[in-house]
């Protein structure tokens, strides 16, 4: 099943000619009351290209994502996703915004009384309307997508960490969104389950998913992102292919960065 028919199995780090912003960023600020996380913040994210947002712990990756997605009110500036200008305030702009992003963060949230079948399906039924039978097909087939076919009927506490996170994918999946934005979705696994999880997001950027993510593993973002987004100290210091990002960063900031191994 490919998850976005239209980009097409391609090579990583390669411009897709003629691509269409998905997520438009612009002069974007953000405060949580006297503490400002994002100063003015511009970034275009294109229609089946990986993002990797990477940069020091509080540097605002995760808040910058979060107001991609409605969960954090901006204080100024505008984002567009797919067209439609983002705003908490607005029901409608944000329902449109739960259709065309999926979000998938470092806690599962899988629901511990359904099995993994019910936790995928439970959007598709209630969200979408859809007929049971179709719900479970669609749910089978993002399963059988992330390697876990054999686990529909299973709990999440019979999953191990790493299986339940691709579960929380699948289930992001099933919605059929148009981007997902990933928020540290490895951070709590231990190193054998993270290669799972990467290996699984490495297939639906190969597949032309439109993906962000916000993360810690550089070896990954510099292997597969299109573009590694560099935040400093609430802004977009440096943003560029991995290419230039990892072989020649043009500040001390990232330099820095890059040489204290995180
Ligand atoms: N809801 C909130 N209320 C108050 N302060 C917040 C809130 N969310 C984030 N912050 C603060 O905003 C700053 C940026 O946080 P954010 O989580 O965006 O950073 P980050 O770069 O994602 O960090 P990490 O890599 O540790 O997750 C931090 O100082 C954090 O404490």
């Amino acid at each position: 099943m490919s998850v976005n028919e239209a980009a097409g199995t391609r090579p990583r780090n390669e411009a897709v000619p003629g691509a269409e912003p998905i997520i438009v960023v612009d002069n974007v600020s953000k405060s949580f009351g006297p503490l400002q996380v994002l100063h003015g913040v511009s970034l275009t994210i294109e229609r089946g290209t990986m993002v990797a947002i990477v940069g020091r712990s509080g540097s605002g990756k995760s808040t910058l994502l979060r107001c991609m997605n409605a969960l954090d009110e901006t204080n100024g500036g505008t984002i567009k996703v797919c067209g439609n200008a983002v705003a908490m305030s607005d029901r409608a702009s944000v329902k449109r915004l739960r259709t065309d992003v999926g979000m998938v963060f470092q806690s599962y949230n899988l629901f511990p009384h359904l099995t993994v079948l019910r936790n995928i399906t439970l959007a598709l039924t209630v969200v979408q309307k859809k007929a049971r039978v179709e719900a479970e097909k669609i749910a089978r087939d993002v399963l059988a997508l992330v390697g876990l076919a054999d686990k529909a009927e299973s709990y999440p506490e019979q999953l191990s960490g790493g299986q339940a996170q691709r579960v929380a994918i699948a289930r992001s999946l099933a919605l059929s969104p148009k981007v997902l934005l990933f928020d540290e979705v490895t951070s709590a696994l231990d190193p054998e389950l993270t290669g799972e999880v990467l290996k699984v997001m490495e297939d639906l950027a190969r597949q032309g998913m439109t993906m962000v993510l916000v993360t810690h593993e550089m070896a990954f973002a510099r292997r597969l992102a299109d573009i590694v987004v560099f935040m400093h100290q609430g802004k977009v210091w440096e943003a560029g292919p991995p290419a230039e990002i990892f072989a020649d960063p043009k500040t001390p900031e990232l330099r820095q960065f890059l040489s204290s191994g995180l």
